[in-house]
């Protein structure tokens, strides 16, 4: 079985993108590429990446009115990436049409709160002061909406999956216990976070910031 640690390549050097996964490839199931990389690297980048032959998640978080965020996918198309998000807070329809312009193959998955994120940050933009509360909102919202699944962070992925039992959870904030935490500020262990219901887990600095990633990611690996 493929393992369900994405590795978070979040920089704007093709190169050391490539370096990095070329180290790693044996230890994580797939790629995650971001807006650092992509915004450098554009859909060529992606491409050169997939040819690693990893699965790609295209972690681009669109957020616009339905129409744009739907020609953005239609644009993205010829990349067929496995896993695709959109942010589930620009609403039911905006998350149709996405799920609409996918190819067949790309799970769409709604960001709820992001993990950098606690209730301070959420009563200060005038949410519910309760990430859990928003969390299970807007995964209620991407179920309704045809979505695939959604982005949580560790500390709701038992609740949510109650909510949609056959739903694709992603789980970032994830650290090593112990490890740096960062701007992270809703986080879990790997282990623990598989156990709460996570369908994959997002890795980023935890190994592409450690002396010997490769190393790193079988540590983490390990745990699992
Ligand atoms: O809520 C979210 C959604 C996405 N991310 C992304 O995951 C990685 C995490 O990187 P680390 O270095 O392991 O913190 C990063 O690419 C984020 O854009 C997230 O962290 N939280």
């Amino acid at each position: 079985m493929s393992s369900p640690v994405y590795v978070a390549l979040d920089t704007p050097d093709l190169e050391r993108a490539k370096a990095i996964a070329s180290r790693v490839r044996n230890h994580v199931g797939g790629i995650k590429l971001g807006l650092e990389f992509f915004t450098a690297n554009g859909r060529s980048g992606v491409r050169d990446m997939a040819a690693l032959g990893l699965p790609i998640f295209l972690d681009l978080k669109l957020h616009d009115i339905p129409n744009t965020v739907g020609k953005a996918i239609q644009a993205l198309r010829a990349l067929e990436p496995a896993i695709l998000t959109v942010h589930a807070s620009g609403g039911r329809a905006m998350m149709e049409d996405a799920k609409a312009a996918a190819p067949l193959g790309t799970k769409v998955v709604g960001v709820t709160v992001l993990t950098s994120l606690d209730g301070d940050d959420l009563a200060s933009v005038g949410l519910p002061a309760d990430p859990h509360d928003q969390v299970m909102r807007l995964t209620q919202l991407a179920k309704d909406a045809g979505l695939d699944g959604v982005v949580c962070s560790g500390n709701e992925v038992a609740a949510a999956r109650k909510i949609w039992p056959g739903g694709f959870f992603v789980v970032p904030g994830v650290r090593p216990a112990g490890g740096v935490i960062g701007d992270q500020k809703r986080v879990m262990t790997p282990r623990k976070a598989l156990d709460a219901g996570a369908s994959i887990l997002v890795v980023g600095r935890p190994i592409t910031g450690a002396e010997d990633p490769d190393q790193a990611a079988r540590d983490i690996a390990a745990t699992l």
